[in-house]
């Protein structure tokens, strides 16, 4: 539904608050952040570590506009796997939707907090009070950008999650962080994309990182759903949606972050 700028043609014709340099997307994956097999678990050493990298990388001007996105991890996944929520399978029970939902907004703050400790702008944007699947599970995703496209424009860092998301004919469904990235990317003209995970890159059959990535049955049989409890599918899905975007897309591991961020390559590229 977005395209490079839908985020913010002024109607009026006034200018653009949002327009000007292309942001980096960067995605904080739950399973970095936190301990994905202990529910509701913070790693915090490592979120501390990615936020450093994150102020670092804006004080030294190496990113002019950022916006960040965190998977679910402990906090989404487990509630949404214990009530039978997914990318797929929705729910009309308004008390999982909560339960979803309350666990990324405790992540969410938590993250933000770090961040914010550091002097970054963090301010939280969540998709459940945004996006909806209006064609259903089976449709792409709407995802409003006009908000995170302003806040960046002054000059704050938006946070979006994974999340809860509307869903026609299926109630509520969970939109993934990997999903949030892709529209944001494609939304805003993105420069880079980068998701951070634990795994080093996108690794093949011998475990080794693989350099670059074009076409997805090149790489199909080496990739695996998650380790850990994951309602939205994974590198696979990942991978399949990064290989979409016209901005070049780098997975990487902790490792990986600063270079990333310094405007390195960093892990696997994915054009
Ligand atoms: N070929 C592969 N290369 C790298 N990781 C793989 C591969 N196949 C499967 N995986 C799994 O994918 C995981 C990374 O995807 P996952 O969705 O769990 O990460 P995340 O984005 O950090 O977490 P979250 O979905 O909570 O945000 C790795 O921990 C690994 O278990
Ligand atoms: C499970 C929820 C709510 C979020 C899923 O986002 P992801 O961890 O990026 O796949």
């Amino acid at each position: 539904m977005t395209g490079p700028g839908a985020a913010g043609d002024g109607a009026d014709g006034a200018a653009d608050p949002a327009a000007g340099v292309p942001p980096v997307v960067l995605k904080l994956g739950g399973s970095l952040i936190t301990e994905k097999d202990r529910p509701e678990t913070l790693d915090g050493d490592a979120l501390d570590a990615a936020c450093d990298a994150v102020a670092d990388a804006l004080a030294a001007g190496d990113v002019d506009r950022l916006a960040v996105v965190h998977g679910g991890g402990s906090f989404g996944h487990h509630h949404a796997s214990e009530r039978g929520v997914s990318t797929t399978a929705g729910t009309r029970d308004a008390d999982a939707v909560a339960a979803v939902h309350g666990a990324m907004k405790r992540l969410n703050a938590h993250v933000l907090d770090r961040l914010r400790e550091r002097g970054v702008p963090a301010v939280p944007v969540h998709p459940l009070s945004l996006a909806a699947r209006t064609a259903g599970t089976g449709g792409g995703l709407d995802l409003p950008l006009g908000s995170t496209a302003t806040l960046l424009g002054e000059g704050f860092v938006p946070v979006l999650h994974g999340d809860g998301v509307a869903t026609a004919g299926d109630g509520v469904t969970v939109v993934s962080g990997d999903e949030l990235v892709v529209e944001l990317a494609a939304g805003l003209g993105a420069r880079r994309v980068g998701v951070c995970s634990t795994v080093p890159g996108v690794l093949d059959g011998d475990g080794d990182v693989i350099d670059a990535i074009d076409a997805f049955e090149a790489v199909a049989d080496a990739l695996g759903a998650s380790d850990a409890t994951d309602v939205s599918g994974g590198m696979a899905a990942k991978v399949r949606e990064l290989l979409a975007l016209d901005a070049p897309a780098h997975v990487f591991g902790a490792e990986g972050l600063a270079p990333f961020l310094r405007g390195e390559d960093a892990g696997t590229r994915i054009n």
